[in-house]
């Protein structure tokens, strides 16, 4: 048997808890997987008294990261604690000090994935970042590995559990927006500060780690075009039910010649589209290739116990790399200059939901409008509020270009007869 493998844990909260039980209850499959015992040495916490679910030995906790990041004994370092300036410190540290890292933390790998990437390359490391995107579901390897043959146009999906169980909820039982918020909080899905889940950054993050790869192209953040879900309400999600449509937070990235649009926001899919049927906090992102076509990877996209599996499956593949000497050896650098469509050349379709006064000539004006700039309506529905003398107009346009669509909107809101813009949203998979 080979000599025992030793990790310090940063991080012992919802992901961290997941990684001692799947560590303490897969011993005999890692052992027969790795070839030698695996064993969590140290993990630091901030707060030494919280209770913890999961039963260690206290005299392995501690507050202080350099037990873990400059402890000799420590081979592979597994950072679940989240943030980005501390973290990135602590993770460069560990890079330097020759051990391998497996993280869960999107925050940091997006923003400076390429940084840590290069220091783990340079002093022979791994770092591993599975969890990071799709949680349990194998998704940034798939991309890495099984289809690195092919050419990859196009990904589509749910990445964020937190906002697809809160709209489920609203959607399924009309829970109001603040209660399904503190759900998905004590089920331990949302991120610590959950405006990044609500407000799209959380996907945004992992749409800029999964078009980076898929893409071979450094795609930075503000790349991204995000819309969140808070100003997703129930009236929106009971007109788009009205129209044959259900309302996700969708992150797509698209590349056509060379160019590519990135972009997470609530997105309208026909109720029989296979997205539209991903609930809860289950996430399922579509890859499609130039050779391979259409894939799915489904899967749950957070959660202690999912989220978990991601990493020590990181951790195994760090422990086999040492058994054959090839640590550090994995990363490949992005080929392509990034190239990013202009709005132009962005094609979708729209939902439109806005009040009216309800006159003689103001629908004239609206459809005319829409004519002037090539935008043709494919559904439509108008019937009258109860207050006084307005009419509330539901709209699909037919596909049309993003610039055309932002110029319409901007003009309707300035027409006399338009008295509110109450939504807009892009409208995919038909
Ligand atoms: N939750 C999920 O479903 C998923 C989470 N992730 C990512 O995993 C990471 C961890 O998430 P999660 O487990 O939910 O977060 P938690 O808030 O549950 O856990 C964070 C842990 O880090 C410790 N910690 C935080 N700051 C410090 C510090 N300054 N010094 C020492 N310890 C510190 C906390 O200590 P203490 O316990 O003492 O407070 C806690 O144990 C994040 O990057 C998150 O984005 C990725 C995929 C899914
Ligand atoms: N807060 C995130 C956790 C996993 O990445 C989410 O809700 O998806
Ligand atoms: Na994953």
């Amino acid at each position: 048997m080979e000599q025992q493998v030793n990790v310090g844990l940063l991080g012992f909260g919802t992901v961290g808890s997941g990684v001692v039980r799947i560590i303490e209850a897969h011993q005999e499959q890692l052992l027969h997987q790795v070839g030698c015992p695996v064993q969590v040495k140290k993990i630091l916490v901030k707060d030494f008294e919280k209770k913890r679910d999961v039963k260690v030995d206290p005299s392995i906790l501690t507050n202080c990261p350099e037990d873990i990041i400059d402890n000799p004994e420590i081979d592979v370092v597994i950072e679940v604690i989240g943030g980005i300036d501390e973290t990135k410190k602590y993770i460069l540290t560990a890079l330097k000090n020759k051990k391998h890292v497996v993280t869960a933390n999107k925050d940091l790998m997006a923003l400076h994935g390429g940084e840590l990437l290069a220091a783990a390359t340079e002093n022979g490391c791994d770092l591993f970042y599975e969890a990071s995107v799709g949680g349990g579901i194998p998704l940034i390897r798939s991309l890495v590995e099984g289809l690195s043959s092919d050419r990859i146009t196009k990904m589509m999906g749910i990445i964020n559990g937190t906002t697809n169980y809160i709209l489920t909820k609203m959607s399924k039982e009309k829970a109001s927006y603040e209660d399904v918020l503190k759900e998905a909080q004590k089920l331990g899905f949302a991120e610590a500060d959950p405006t990044a889940d609500v407000e799209g950054l959380d996907s945004a993050r992992k749409m800029v780690i999964l078009s980076t790869l898929g893409f071979s192209m450094k795609i930075h953040l503000d790349d991204v075009t995000v819309e969140g879900i808070s100003k997703v309400g129930l009236d929106d999600i009971e007109y788009a039910k009205q129209f044959g449509y259900t309302i996700k937070l969708i992150g797509i990235a698209q590349r056509d010649n060379g160019r590519v649009e990135i972009s997470v926001q609530p997105t309208l899919l026909p109720h029989a589209h296979p997205l539209a049927s991903v609930n809860d906090e289950f996430n399922a992102v579509y890859v499609y290739g130039e050779a391979v076509g259409e894939t799915m990877f489904y899967g749950p996209g957070a959660g202690q116990l999912p989220t978990a599996t991601a990493i020590v499956s990181d951790l195994i593949a760090v422990v086999r790399n040492m058994r054959l000497g090839v640590n550090g050896k994995s990363v490949i650098l992005p080929q392509f200059d990034r190239q990013l469509k202009e709005k132009d050349e962005i094609h979708s379709k729209y939902f439109l939901r806005f009040q009216v006064k309800d006159e003689a000539g103001a629908f004239s004006k609206i459809s005319s409008l829409f004519a002037e700039h090539h935008i043709s309506l494919e559904k439509l529905l108008q019937e009258p509020l109860d207050k006084n003398g307005m009419a509330q107009v539901v709209i699909v346009t037919h596909k049309t270009n993003k610039q055309a669509y932002e110029e319409v909107l901007i003009k309707l809101r300035d027409l006399d007869v338009v008295y509110e813009v109450k939504s807009s949203y892009r409208v995919e998979g038909e």
